[in-house]
């Protein structure tokens, strides 16, 4: 077991594995994990229920300001709280994720939740953070930076495959045109795009189960780190 500070940032498009390879490689580092994008979620599920236009900056900034967003580092218990209560299902539906990327387009949602997230890695001590912006602009100086790829056909029939496990319904053309719409709207936004870090190590996920995502990336922490596997 080590208690010997280390931060991870894990960026990359979406249904690339983050969430799910994070989580597991967070608890094979004996580290806290913080997944950035339910935030987002958090906060566009409370510009949905305050009813502002997704157009109109200034009324999203003033719909977020008393967010009370409490999310959970722990990697094994997944805790995301808005309020007293638990919308860690609500902000993975449909309505939530067709919103989220104009919500984190805004400058003072950006702010309000970036703050957030630097007091929570550095109250963690070792943690994985992921999300679109870890390694440019949260945590520029982190260990270890990766930026995870893989082809949008791939990440679409993932999340497909997702959607049907769960009872969301079967239509991958629609999942991969929401795919294709994300990317495009977080990696051309103005504040903080999608982008690899230029001291990233990019690992494409196409070819891989999420096992052997898991080692590729272990094996990359232990390298840059200088640990021992
Ligand atoms: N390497 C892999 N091989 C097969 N399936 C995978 C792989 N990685 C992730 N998945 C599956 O793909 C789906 C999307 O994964 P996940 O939610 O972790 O991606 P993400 O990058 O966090 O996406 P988002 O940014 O949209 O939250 C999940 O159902 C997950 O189980
Ligand atoms: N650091 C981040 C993380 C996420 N976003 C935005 O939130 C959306 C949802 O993220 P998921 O990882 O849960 O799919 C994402 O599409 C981005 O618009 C962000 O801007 N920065």
């Amino acid at each position: 077991m080590s208690d010997s500070p280390l931060i991870v940032a894990m960026d990359g498009p979406s249904g690339t594995g983050k969430s799910s390879v994070s989580r597991k490689l967070a608890q094979r580092l004996d580290a806290s994990y913080l997944d950035t994008g339910a935030m987002y979620r958090v906060a566009t599920l409370q510009v949905l229920r305050s009813g502002v236009e997704l157009d109109d900056a200034e009324a999203i900034a003033a719909a977020v300001v008393d967010l009370a967003l409490t999310i959970g580092t722990d990697p094994t218990a997944e805790v995301v709280l808005l309020g007293d209560e638990d919308v860690s299902g609500e902000i993975r539906g449909g309505e939530v994720t067709k919103a989220v990327s104009a919500v984190s387009a805004v400058g003072s949602v950006r702010e309000l939740l970036v703050d957030l997230q630097r007091q929570l890695a550095s109250n963690a001590g070792r943690i994985v953070v992921e999300g679109r912006d870890i390694g440019t602009v949260v945590l520029p100086d982190a260990d270890v930076k990766i930026y995870l790829t893989a082809s949008a056909q791939a990440r679409a029939q993932r999340r497909n495959e997702q959607n049907i496990a769960e009872g969301r319904g079967d239509d991958f053309d629609a999942v991969l045109a929401d795919v294709e719409r994300r990317d495009n709207l977080d990696s051309t936004r103005a504040l903080s795009p999608l982008r690899p870090a230029d001291d990233s190590v990019t690992v494409d996920t196409s070819d891989l189960g999420i096992d052997g995502v898991i080692d590729r990336l272990h094996q990359v922490v232990c390298e840059r780190t200088g640990a021992v596997r």
